[in-house]
């Protein structure tokens, strides 16, 4: 296994709408010893000391989306800051993809108060600028919103059977403003687009195209 030279891993940031195949590509990676993954860490939203908070803000947004984007931003950091042994680290989403896709969404959407807004963004702002977190490259899952919503069907992740085809649009479009127009700066990480409206059968050559992108930059960082 290739040892890590200098103190940080290359870190991979994947990121992508609901059902866009994140946690499916993540596990592609699962063959390589010098990768950590780190995947999404629903399940601790789904039960944080018995609370389903996940649940809870599908349900009611008004009420609990506040409360569930400040957890999910804490676990996000935990995540971020996780040390790992290998020059390869692999984390499906971020506090980038928190603040510019889903905050961002329930703050234009009217779900999470303005001053709520401004607590979670104060949040941000500081983590932003007192704890270095380091992304060297994004791979972003793109997918047309028409097929994550048919793939969510099917998953049947029984939260999100009443997300409509409406909140995956608006998704879609924030992650398109973020890592396609780049409008935020505070990530300035390069992006490589991957297909995701592709099918498991066809998705395993795109995922071939980011294997080399990022085993070799990931040699490049190692080697300095
Ligand atoms: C960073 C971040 C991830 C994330 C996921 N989610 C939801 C979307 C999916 O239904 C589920 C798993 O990604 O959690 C959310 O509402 N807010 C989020 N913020």
């Amino acid at each position: 296994a290739m040892t890590s030279l200098n103190s940080r891993p290359f870190t991979v940031l994947v990121e992508g709408n609901i059902g866009s195949g994140k946690t499916t590509f993540v596990e592609h990676f699962k063959q390589f010893e010098d990768i950590s993954l780190l995947t999404e860490p629903v399940e601790e939203w789904r039960n944080l000391r018995g609370w389903n908070l996940l649940d809870l803000m599908y349900k009611d947004p008004a009420k609990w989306a506040m409360t569930f984007q400040s957890y999910v931003a804490m676990t996000m950091l935990e995540m971020h800051r996780r040390p790992t042994s290998t020059p390869v680290k692999l984390m499906e989403r971020s506090l980038y993809s928190a603040r510019y896709c889903f905050v961002e969404h329930m703050r234009k959407e009217g779900t999470i108060h303005p001053a709520q807004f401004a607590v979670l963004d104060e949040w941000f702002r500081f983590i932003d600028r007192e704890i270095p977190i380091e992304v060297d490259l994004i791979v972003y899952l793109r997918a047309t919103p028409s097929v994550v919503y048919e793939r969510i069907r099917k998953r049947a992740r029984s939260e999100e059977q009443c997300v409509p085809l409406s909140y995956l649009e608006a998704l879609h479009s924030l992650h398109e403003n973020w890592l396609v127009n780049r409008t935020h700066a505070e990530c300035p990480a390069p992006v490589l687009m991957i297909d995701a409206d592709l099918d498991l059968s066809q998705i395993t050559e795109e995922y071939k195209k980011s294997e080399h992108q990022i085993l070799r930059q990931a040699v490049n960082v190692v080697m300095q």
